[in-house]
């Protein structure tokens, strides 16, 4: 086998490093929502692919340049990727993490560099720097896996665990070894080109769990936006169907269906145009979703109507919520434009079905639907601004069409 010249490795990694960040600026174009944590973290592998060049180039470049700019770079390398995993989570890095991390880093390098210290407290405070990257960053990431289940997630974790272990020995050999001359970035020794050759392997790795899972939150995020509705981010119709029909084939629990629309909606579009209807959609919807629970789902029916579903949920809390939702919308005036409040109102139509042995006809969808849209046509005829519970008539006669049905048709 071949000698492998350190020299020669150092650009290697510097083309590694430079690569990744390209793939990376590239992915933050492409992948909508996460596109900044994948931009941070293609800064990050940038700068330790210029800090690589610096280092292949000195000589012929003199010394300090390798020793503080290749060294600075190797500092802002982990300040970019941890700010790429917690902007990943919609989070910032805090100012007080990046200020240690710098701090610790160049100001031992400068002070390495002008102060006359010794070479052995410069890469010690990069060490340091790097440790406080590994396990912040692996912190994050190990939680995130165990949300995620991400086989992307593993792999960076798996790498920063790496960085973390292999930071500590670094540490230790200073200490307690040859000193600063073995882990300087250049030396000609075997130690040096194992270590030059695993962290281009670890930037790899580490790029493509990143980007993986930067394309997997995009892919989610997408998949997130066609089931919402684009004026009011409740679901849309279909998505409401499709997630409420699984919820009902898998529940044993009791629930309740609420159907809500807004009263005279007509009439708020023809006095004061369809802009401000839009407005009074928008503040209804997120005042239902204000006083639903995590696990409800609300839906944009259609127009100024809104399906609501609670799982797990009993007559008695159904109508307290469903009254709820009337009482609030009477007392919670929407705003026009020009800032004045607009009153309105609401009317709801609500069901509740519990699954009992045998007679399960009340947990189709459809079923409910039609129950407690007419519910809902009751309170419109009583009057408006109130909640009606479907009629047990009414239930009565939905499962009864609904038995006639030729067997194919049914659920
Ligand atoms: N601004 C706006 N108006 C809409 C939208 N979708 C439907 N509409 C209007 O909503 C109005 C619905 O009116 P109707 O179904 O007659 O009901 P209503 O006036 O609320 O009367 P009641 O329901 O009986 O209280 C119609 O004028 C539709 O044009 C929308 O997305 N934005």
């Amino acid at each position: 086998m071949q000698a492998i010249d350190p020299a020669t490795l150092m650009l290697a990694a510097a083309m590694t490093g430079f690569l990744s960040g390209a793939f990376s600026l590239m992915a933050a174009k492409a992948f909508a929502g996460v596109g900044a944590s994948a931009r941070d973290w293609g800064h990050g592998t940038l700068t330790l692919g210029c800090a690589a060049l610096l280092w292949f180039l000195t000589p012929p470049l003199p010394h300090w340049v390798g020793f503080v700019l290749g060294n600075s770079m190797v500092v802002l390398t982990p300040v970019f990727l941890l700010r790429a995993i917690y902007c990943y989570e919609g989070d910032r890095l805090h100012k007080t993490t990046t200020s240690l991390m710098l701090a610790l880093g160049l100001g031992s390098i400068f002070s390495a560099q002008w102060a006359e210290a010794p070479t052995t407290l410069a890469v010690a405070g990069i060490a340091l720097a790097h440790l406080m990257f590994s396990v912040l960053g692996g912190w994050r990431l190990y939680w995130q896996g165990r949300r995620s289940g991400s086989v992307y997630c593993l792999v960076i974790f798996m790498v920063l665990v790496i960085v973390g272990l292999a930071t500590l020995a670094r540490l230790m050999v200073l200490l307690f070894g040859e000193g600063a001359a073995a882990v300087a970035p250049v030396a000609n020794s075997k130690t040096q080109i194992a270590a030059i050759a695993v962290i281009t392997l670890l930037v790899i790795a580490g790029t493509f769990g990143f980007l993986g899972m930067v394309a997997e939150r995009s892919r989610a995020l997408i998949l997130e936006n066609a089931n919402r509705d684009a004026l009011t981010g409740v679901l849309t119709r279909g998505a409401f169907y499709e997630q409420a029909e699984r919820l009902l084939s898998k529940t044993e629990a009791p629930l309740v269906l609420l159907m809500l629309d807004i009263d005279h909606f007509k009439r708020i579009n023809d006095t004061h145009g369809h802009p401000t209807g839009d407005a009074v959609i928008r503040h209804a919807a997120r005042l239902i979703q204000r006083n639903s629970r995590t696990n409800d789902l609300v839906g944009r029916y259609g127009g100024e109507e809104f399906c609501v579903l609670l799982p797990s949920c009993g007559l008695v809390e159904g109508r307290r919520i469903a009254e709820r939702f009337v009482q609030e919308a009477a007392q919670q005036p929407a705003r026009v434009a020009s800032g004045e409040p607009l009153p309105w109102t609401l009317s709801v139509g609500y069901v509740a079905a519990v699954k009992t042995e045998g007679k399960n006809e009340l947990f189709r969808l459809d079923t409910l639907i039609a129950a407690a849209d007419a519910a809902l046509y009751e309170a419109k005829r009583q009057g408006r601004n109130r909640a009606i519970q479907a009629s047990q008539a009414e239930l009565d006669s939905l499962v009864r069409q609904h038995a006639r049905l030729p067997a194919g048709q049914q659920a």
